[in-house]
This record gives structure tokens, C-alpha cells and sequence, in this order.
């Protein structure tokens, strides 16, 4: 088909697309074009109906019957062999048009406009009228999520206030090196922690709430509080439920007793957020004084702001506790898996922490910025481990074009981050645990700047990066300077498996010996 009118954001974009596409190498941002190959590229430009991909029952067959219903991130692979970079997908009443290459998953994300939308999130939204709560940052969408961004973004992303979070975040990672010792003595002949996903679940939850809340939850006490068991089922039911009920079209939902369940995980989510906000209203309250400075956690200076209303608050809280613990925990999960398979790089990142923080010396935040071998293994791992397998965006604002199509205002896409990680024109020996591949110097060679994108890009990225990332640190290095860390004998390699996010298939348990032994 061919397209008269074409804003020159879209022509830059398409024009870099078909070029790539046509060579089939890497675009160059710098690329000027002649408007002559304009006319000529817009020429040839595709529509959406002349994508191949699979039909609505050839998906449910991928899904069910070839069992890629959890493999979805080996089911991008598997498409991509068969239909190349770009296809279509449909899942019941949702088109989906795939991006499988690094070139492409940029010309989406470069022309995405003021009010990036990942998708209408119609089931999320839809709990959130039925029970009259707010959207937070990963459910609101246009002028709405701009402005609650733009309150909740410098506390969470500006470096001088992320490093402030590095006292409580320790706290929470001195009782976890406790627990771990606890673990192996009560449950693990003096060396084995079973479940270590799990246990580094409440790891993160109590770190998150650490930062958020100042509040500590008693996750890793020997009984865990049963609200907070209850939270942490909530979580894992929310995420199984999500991608079952958006193969059923809305209407039906009321009558499926999915939807029953998912109500009431959201349900309990939003309860426990509900009575943190108001411990720490109490508290504030009872301490209040007028005129007083804006100070204290993440919690105290939303309230204390009055930016938000308080319903704003915890809309945005649930929504901050939910997408900051499985991802941290599954991402240091896996770290430590591949760490545990190689005692040499084990050994590189204990020599250099205890070069930063000899003796007893606690890491800060300052101190981790000196660690680059650390901050490797950590890149090297959500490259290999996208937590986030495949990302959704939607073209609002306008007409986009990707390599050579032009796709209309609202388009689903699917950012393929898996497929390209382990493409092995953007990362050579894909599938091999490389963290040098992230250090800088000579041998460094060239990446492609959206060949890994764990964190997203762009104003719509993720909010908890920074957090994250210390969170993460701290708890590698001090984990690392504490033990060695060992895979278990007795055990067999443990595969990702999607649930919305990408977790490890069973349980994984490792061996921690003490290395002061
Ligand atoms: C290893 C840890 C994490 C990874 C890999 C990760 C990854 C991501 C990704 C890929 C997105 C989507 C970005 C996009 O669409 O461009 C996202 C969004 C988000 N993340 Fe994270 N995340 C992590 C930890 C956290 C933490 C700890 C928090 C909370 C403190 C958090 C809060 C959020 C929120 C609220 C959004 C939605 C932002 C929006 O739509 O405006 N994340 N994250």
C-alpha cells in the first residue's frame, strides 16, 4: 500500500528501518537521507495485513499442545526462526505484532510519543473501576501518568537520593546473610539453602519495603507474618491469572471463575498496601507539626507533599511493591545460579569487593560504584535472564513505521527483548555467562544499544531501576564476600519459565559455604 502523507519522525524512523531491514544490518542513527529514497522507501512500505504469522488456533496450538504456554520467551525464538523479526500473533480478541530485532525494537521505542502506553492493561484497569481504587504508574496512561510519574520519579531515580536508601537496604541484607546461616543449620546440613528463589522473594519484598516505607515486615524472620505469606501467594496468582484471562474477550469475564480469583488477589494486594499507608498516616499524624520539613522514606514524602490524594498513594504503592520484588529477587536468583556454575568468576568478584571493603567494611553506595566486575555480572545476567522477556507497546499518537510497514495509531507491539538477547549477531555466544562482555577496555567490543533493554527505555522505563540495582549490589557483594557459593550435587539445571515475568522452572537450591571457615 502506499502512503501519501508521512510526518518526517516517521519517514527518519521507517527509512532507518528499511535500510536496516534491506541490509539486514544495524541502522545508524546518524544516517541522513535523501528525500528521494524518501519517495522511493515510502513506496514500498507494507502494511499489517501482509505480515505472516500464526492464526488464533495455530497459537493456542503453540501454546497448549507444544506446551510453550510457560516457554512463551523459547516460543519468540522458535517464531522468529519461522516468520523472521516482524510478525503477527493474535490471542483471542488481541493482535499482537511481534519485534524480534534490536534495530527494529529501537524504531518502535525512538518514536513512541509524549505518553507512552505498554498495553490498555484492560484486566488490571478493569479491577481497578470494579473496586473504585487509583491507577499507579504501571496502569495509568496519558496526561495522568505523566503527572504521577513526575511525583513519584526523583525519589526513586535521582542518585543522591537512591544512595540515602543504602543504610536500610543493608539492614535488610545483614538479616538475610543471617537467615542464609540459619537455613543451612536448620533445614540444610550446615550448607544447603533450598528454595533460594523464594527466599530471595522476601528478601526483596522487605528490601522494597525498607525503602518505601521504612518499615520493616518480618519476611525473613524464622515465622513469616501470614499477611505476608498471603501477599506473596496474592502476587503469584495475580501474574499466573494475567495472561489466562486476556485470552477470554471482557465480557465474559464476570462468568469465569479465573476472574473470581484474580479479584481477590487484587483484593488482598490492595488490602496490605491499604494498611501500610495507614500505619504510616498514623504515625505521622501523631508526630505531625506544622510547617514541618518534607522529609524520611519514599511513604512520608508523598503524604507529607500532598501532590497525590491519599487513594493516589496507594494506588501507586501497590503497584511499586508488586513490580519491584519478583524481578529484583528472580534477577539475583539467577546471578547467584550462574555464579555458583563459575568459581572463577565467583573468585574475580570476591577479590574485587574485598579490594573496595576490606575487613568488616559495609558496602555504600559509593562504595558499589567502584565495583565493575560486579555491576557485570548483574548486566550480564539480565541479558541472558530478561525478567521482562517481552514488553508490550502501543502507538498512540500516531501511524509508526518498523522496517518495512506502516502500522496504524494503536498497535499492539511486543518488544521481543528474549529473541534478541540471544541473537547471536548482537551478542556473540549467546548463550554463554559472559559479564565481560559489560566491562570496559580494550576488548571491548561494540553492542547494539537495544540489543538488552532489561529496564526499558525511553520516559516510560522502569521506575525502580536505580533501587534495583542497589538493592541488587549490595546483597551480591556482601553474599559473595560471606561464602562461596556452590551449585548442589545432587541437582539438575534449573530452566526459565515465563509467568509473566521469566522465574526459575523449580526450586533452586545452592550450597553456601562459610568462607571465614
Ligand atoms: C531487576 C529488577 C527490575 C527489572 C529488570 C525491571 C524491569 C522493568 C521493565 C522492563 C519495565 C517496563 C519498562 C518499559 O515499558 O519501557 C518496568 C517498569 C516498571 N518498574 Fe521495574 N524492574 C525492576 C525492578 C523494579 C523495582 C524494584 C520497582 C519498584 C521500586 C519497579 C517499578 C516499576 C514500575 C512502577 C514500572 C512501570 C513504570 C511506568 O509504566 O511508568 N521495578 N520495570
Amino acid at each position: 500500500m502506499l502512503r501519501k502523507s508521512l510526518s518526517s519522525r516517521q519517514l527518519r524512523g521507517g527509512v532507518r528501518g528499511l535500510a536496516a531491514g534491506l541490509a539486514g544490518s544495524r541502522g545508524d542513527a546518524s544516517t541522513s537521507t535523501s528525500s528521494s529514497t524518501v519517495v522511493g522507501a515510502e513506496n514500498q512500505l507494507k502494511t499489517m495485513d501482509d505480515l505472516g504469522g500464526p492464526s488464533f488456533m495455530a497459537t493456542l496450538y503453540w501454546l497448549f499442545i507444544k506446551g510453550h504456554f510457560k516457554t512463551a520467551h523459547q516460543m519468540q525464538i522458535e517464531h522468529m526462526k519461522i516468520y523472521g523479526p516482524l510478525w503477527k500473533s493474535k490471542y483471542g480478541p488481541l493482535v499482537v505484532v511481534n519485534v524480534a530485532s534490536a534495530d527494529m525494537i529501537e524504531q518502535v521505542l525512538r518514536q513512541e510519543g509524549r505518553h507512552p502506553v505498554r498495553s490498555d492493561m484492560t484486566h488490571w484497569r478493569t479491577y481497578r473501576e470494579l473496586r473504585n481504587q487509583a491507577h499507579g504508574p504501571l496502569t495509568e496512561v496519558g496526561a495522568e501518568w505523566q503527572r504521577i510519574r513526575s511525583i513519584l520519579n526523583p525519589r526513586m531515580l535521582k542518585p543522591k537520593h537512591v544512595s540515602s536508601y543504602a543504610p536500610a537496604i543493608n539492614e535488610v541484607v545483614t538479616d538475610f546473610i543471617r537467615r542464609v546461616a540459619w537455613l543451612k543449620e536448620s533445614g540444610g546440613r550446615g550448607v544447603m539453602v533450598h528454595d533460594l528463589a523464594g527466599e530471595l522473594y522476601k528478601f526483596a519484598f522487605e528490601g522494597i519495603c525498607s525503602v518505601v516505607f521504612e518499615a520493616r515486615m518480618g519476611c525473613l524472620e524464622a515465622e513469616v507474618p501470614e499477611e505476608t505469606q498471603k501477599f506473596i501467594f496474592s502476587v503469584g496468582e495475580m501474574f499466573r491469572l494475567s495472561p489466562v484471562l486476556v485470552l477470554f474477550p471482557r465480557s465474559v469475564w464476570p462468568y469465569i471463575p479465573f476472574w473470581k480469583h484474580f479479584v481477590a488477589a487484587w483484593d488482598h494486594l490492595f488490602k496490605v498496601a491499604d494498611a501500610l499507608v495507614h500505619r504510616k498516616m498514623a504515625e505521622l499524624q501523631s508526630k505531625a507539626q506544622p510547617e514541618q520539613e518534607v522529609e524520611g522514606a519514599y511513604l512520608t514524602h508523598l503524604l507529607l507533599s500532598e501532590r497525590m490524594t491519599v487513594a493516589e498513594v496507594l494506588g501507586s504503592i501497590t503497584e511499586l511493591l508488586l513490580a519491584g520484588v519478583d524481578t529484583t529477587s528472580n534477577t539475583i536468583s539467577w546471578a547467584l545460579y550462574q555464579l555458583a556454575r563459575e568459581p572463577a568468576m565467583q573468585e574475580q568478584l570476591h577479590r574485587e569487593v574485598t579490594r573496595v571493603c576490606p575487613g568488616d567494611r559495609v558496602p555504600s553506595g559509593d562504595d558499589v560504584a567502584q565495583m565493575p566486575y560486579l555491576k557485570a555480572v548483574i548486566r550480564e545476567t539480565l541479558r541472558m535472564y530478561p525478567v521482562v522477556p517481552g514488553n508490550a507497546r502501543v502507538t498512540v499518537d500516531s501511524e509508526i513505521v518498523v522496517g518495512n510497514h506502516l502500522f496504524p495509531k494503536k498497535t499492539l507491539f511486543h518488544l521481543c527483548h528474549y529473541a534478541v538477547s540471544f541473537d547471536e549477531d548482537v551478542f556473540p555466544d549467546p548463550h554463554a555467562f559472559l559479564p565481560q562482555r559489560w566491562l570496559r577496555g580494550p576488548e571491548e567490543t561494540s553492542k547494539h544499544p537495544f540489543g538488552s533493554v532489561p529496564f526499558g527505555f525511553g520516559i516510560r522505563a522502569c521506575l525502580g531501576r536505580r533501587v534495583a540495582e542497589l538493592e541488587m549490589y549490595l546483597l551480591l557483594s556482601r553474599l559473595i564476600k560471606h561464602y562461596e557459593v556452590r551449585p548442589d550435587p545432587a541437582g539438575t539445571p534449573v530452566k526459565p519459565i515465563t509467568r509473566t515475568l521469566l522465574c526459575p522452572e523449580t526450586q533452586m537450591q545452592l550450597q553456601f559455604l562459610d568462607r571465614s571457615a
